[in-house]
């Protein structure tokens, strides 16, 4: 699988460069801690303005805005169940409100009560983390920070994907699909525990973020404790050579999000007396390819803005661990106590406008790889920038300014048509996702202008749309 995101492969060099956070930056090629040269000194040389610059301005509406996401986000996590389930149905009318209510005491037990669902949950989260400590991985070599150091990232999240599968395979060879349907049958209690977990390494992470000598996010510092919580002040939260936020960015809530899909399809199994739907299928490989596709191409997130720019707080610990696995996984398990049967030529159709999204989505995101990487096989035209920096004016990236995104929401929509049209619910997932890349392509493209100047702004003028050409 070629590599899909981030602007280029980060180098993989070899030697002992000393990491700022008090963990030795590693040598590439063992997994073994290479000499420290001496973190102390790496402190004195950097003044608290290159770790620890004050931060002037607020993003996603400042700290009230940060206090909405931070309710809003297990609110709808747990209301998408409540109010959507095999119990109470999906609809969306009064009728239905009241059905609910009535059912309040048994979420809450449901939730908060199940011992074994929590269990599951926090069993499933140490064993995600065995597997980064134990599986073999090489060492590659992130992005230069502005300390002009270097961490190094162990690269086994594909190999910890392969065990969980070969885990999840196992057991439904063993005790057949309705012994994997515990996830689903949990579904309450993995919502609270990961909710807990996430608040808990949110948590952490902002207390530890005090120790002398952290690299902050240049984000992260304003001082208002729950803006700098939310938003995570700290740049690359490490317990030791344990990188925090890349591991938590990719492996337990993809892989958690994808095994909840096939927990949901083991549902339907049952259900159904021995068979799932096509439109199951289509939603299970869908997901299942996408999770495959990052954690196959995990070093391409270390050039992204989560690792390179933000830091690590509630916001991300919430969206990685709950927020990814059980939102994402909505049509999975919608269509799990709501089969549909869609037919040849509504498969095909759905088949088609995921294979046009994972085009573009690919495409555009191998054409700007292959360009940052230093080649530019289809001859893509492109302009120069004061930076030294060059930016492609033609191809996907001259057609719009996110050209990826437009694939990754026509992706979106083809995960949510395979539940038809009896209710909004599942919809949700693409209504959603626009407002996640429409927020984070104005986060991008005010970077870039901070970055490029005057040349972004020449850019924009050459390519006027920013996701969707002659739309948005
Ligand atoms: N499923 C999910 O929940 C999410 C998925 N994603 C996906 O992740 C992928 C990566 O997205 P993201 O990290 O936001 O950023 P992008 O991959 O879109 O990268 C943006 C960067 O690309 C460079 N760039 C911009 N324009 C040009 C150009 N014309 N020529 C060359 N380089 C250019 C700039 O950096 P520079 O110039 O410094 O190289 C810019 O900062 C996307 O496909 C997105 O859809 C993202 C968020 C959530
Ligand atoms: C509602 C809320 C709290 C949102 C926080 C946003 C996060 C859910 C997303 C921010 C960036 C993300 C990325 C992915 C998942 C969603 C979050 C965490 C990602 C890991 C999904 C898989 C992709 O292939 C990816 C690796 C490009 C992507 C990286 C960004």
């Amino acid at each position: 699988m070629v590599q899909t995101r981030g602007q280029s492969r980060t180098p993989s060099k070899k030697g002992g460069k000393v990491a700022l956070n008090g963990s030795p930056a590693l040598d590439p090629d063992t997994p073994s801690p290479a000499p420290r040269t001496s973190s102390r000194a790496a402190l004195q040389k950097h003044g608290q303005d290159v770790l620890a610059p004050k931060s002037h301005e607020y993003e996603f509406g400042g700290p009230i805005g940060a206090l909405g996401v931070t309710l809003a986000v297990p609110f709808f996590s747990y209301a998408m169940f409540f109010f959507c389930n095999e119990n109470v149905g999906c609809s969306v009318t009064p009728k239905h409100l009241d059905l609910i209510w009535k059912q309040f005491g048994v979420g809450l037990k449901e939730s908060f009560l199940d011992v074994q669902g929590w269990a599951i949950y926090f069993a499933w989260y140490a064993f995600v983390v065995l597997c980064w400590a134990v599986l073999p991985g090489k060492w590659e070599i992130g992005t230069e920070l502005r300390t002009g150091e270097r961490l190094s990232y162990k690269i086994n999240a594909f190999a910890t994907l392969v065990a969980s599968f070969v885990g999840a395979v196992a057991i439904i060879s063993y005790k057949g699909p309705q012994g994997f349907t515990f996830l689903y049958d949990h579904w309450p209690a993995l919502v609270s525990a990961s909710i807990a977990n996430s608040i808990g390494q949110a948590v952490y992470v902002y207390a530890a973020s005090y120790r002398t000598g952290r690299l902050l996010a240049k984000g992260g510092n304003t001082g208002n404790f729950l803006y700098d919580w939310f938003i995570g002040r700290e740049l690359n939260p490490r317990i030791g050579i344990f990188d925090i936020k890349t591991f938590n960015e990719l492996r337990p809530g993809l892989i958690l999000w994808a095994l909840l899909d096939i927990s949901c399809a083991c549902k339907q199994w049952v259900k159904l007396g021995g068979r799932i739907t096509d439109s199951m299928v289509l939603v299970v490989a869908f997901h299942g390819w996408y999770v495959i596709d990052a954690l196959f191409n995990e070093t391409a997130i270390l050039t992204q803005m989560d690792i390179t720019t933000d830091g690590f707080g509630f916001m991300l610990s919430v969206g990685d661990l709950t927020w990814v696995p059980f939102i994402y996984s909505l049509q999975a398990r919608y269509l799990a106590f709501v089969p549909v049967d869609l037919g040849y030529a509504a498969t095909a159709g759905i088949l088609f406008v995921n294979g046009l999204g994972y085009w573009i989505f690919r495409d555009s995101n191998g054409e700007k790889n292959d360009f940052r990487n230093g080649t530019n096989p289809k001859n893509l035209k492109y302009m120069e920038t004061k930076t030294g920096r060059k930016l492609l004016t033609s191809g996907w990236w001259g057609r719009s300014r996110h050209p990826n995104y437009m694939g990754d929401l026509i992706m979106s929509l083809a995960w949510s048509l395979p539940t038809a049209f009896n209710t909004p619910i599942p919809y949700m997932y693409p209504v959603y996702f626009l407002v996640l890349l429409v927020h984070r392509q104005r986060r991008d493209d005010a970077a870039c202008k901070e970055k490029y100047g005057a040349d972004w702004d020449k850019y924009c003028k050459i390519v006027p749309w920013r996701i969707f050409p002659y739309i948005y």
